[in-house]
């Protein structure tokens, strides 16, 4: 259980915000007002006029839909369990989010990068390796690749109206970037009954979340706010839901917070593609820390986070590990636990064993 402090204020609905504003000098200042907003009372937001052509988004969507309609033998040849980099098809029922398993299936891909570990490297720089793409006309690695690279601009860019919101020097979170940012593919199938789609949970992978909702009409999301109360994140067209990551609430020391949120079953299936911008594995909490302490020292930090959000496990943000590496892989190996048993012996009892 974590004993973080705040989260979110008691929002009703997430602001959509237009990006084009950056580029107009009159407008950019009402749009950094609205970010800053958004960062600091709710934790999402919506993004539009993005940059990311429509033709990349529609092509992932569509190489989605092929790659989940495969055979499970197919799926079955690209199994997330056996790759040390948790890279690849995890089918539904296979991951757990808050001891409840999920009702979801998806694929996980990377920044395409070689497996350097060797024995007597840090075990998270195993986290790092080339991805598993399944078979489908036309081939989906390019696609997917073309995608990744995409969104990893509009990311970057983004961190800079980020820190300038914040009154801080455009490029103050470049340095914190990995090399490495992970994308999911993610079909929840229909219910009848209301089920967990994902359970409720802060995002653990990095600075920010950039999230396709690929299925128009098709509701789930939701995010907690402070009192309490599940509120809707509709799909809405042409925009990417923008939330913020686990690692983001360590170095702004608690300004910006890490909203719980989960997806709820519905009875029409839904696509969704989350896209987690990564941050340096060797990050250390105290480098972290100490980064932005005199920034951020005089924020008023805003208070109180429900009861159901204090519960959500945040390993990194109760400073059991060093590096942001090592609770990752925590995280990953308590989510995958075959993976871990079969890659990662070593720790697997320590990591799965502790609350
Ligand atoms: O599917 C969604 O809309 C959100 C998924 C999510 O929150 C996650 O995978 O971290
Ligand atoms: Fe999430």
């Amino acid at each position: 259980m974590t004993t973080t402090p705040g989260s979110t204020t008691s929002f009703t609905s997430v602001p959509i915000l237009d990006l084009a504003q950056a580029n107009d000098p009159a407008a950019k200042p009402n749009l950094l007002k609205q970010l800053r907003f958004a960062l600091t009372e709710i934790g999402f937001l919506y993004i539009k006029n993005h940059g990311v052509p429509s033709e990349i988004i529609s092509d992932l969507v569509h190489t989605m839909s092929n790659m989940f309609d495969l055979s499970q033998v197919e799926k079955s040849r690209v199994a997330l369990e056996n790759s040390p980099h948790f890279l690849g098809y995890s089918g539904e029922g296979s991951e757990t989010t808050g001891g409840r398993t999920d009702n979801r299936e998806q694929y996980e891909f990377a920044t395409e990068l070689e497996d350097r570990w060797t024995e007597g490297m840090p075990l998270y720089e195993r986290l790092k390796g080339p991805c598993q793409y399944p078979a489908t006309s036309p081939p989906s690695q390019p696609i997917i690749e073309s995608y990744i690279s995409h969104i990893t601009t509009l990311s970057t860019n983004f961190l800079t109206l980020v820190a300038q919101c914040l009154d801080l020097p455009p490029l103050t979170f470049h340095s914190y970037l990995s090399n490495q940012h992970r994308l999911k593919l993610v079909h929840y199938p229909p219910s009848s009954t209301p089920s967990q789609g994902v359970g409720p949970h802060k995002d653990s992978s990095g600075w920010f979340t950039f999230l396709l909702q690929a299925s128009p009409s098709i509701g789930g999301l939701q995010a907690l706010n402070k009192a309490g109360q599940w509120i809707d994140i509709p799909a809405i067209p042409d925009t990417f839901v923008v939330n913020i990551g686990q690692a983001f609430e360590v170095i702004t020391h608690g300004v910006c917070k890490a909203t719980t949120h989960r997806v709820l079953s519905q009875t029409a299936e839904r696509y969704s593609v989350p896209f987690f911008q990564g941050v340096r594995l060797d990050l250390t909490k105290r480098e972290a820390l100490d980064g932005l302490r005199t920034h951020f020292e005089t924020w008023e930090s805003r208070g109180g986070e429900s009861a159901e959000g204090r519960e959500i496990d945040s390993a990194f943000l109760q400073g059991r590990y060093d590096t942001w590496g090592e609770s990752q892989l925590r995280t990953k190996i308590r989510s995958h636990r075959g993976v871990g048993r079969k890659f990662y012996a070593d720790v697997y009892e320590r990591y799965v064993n502790e609350d």
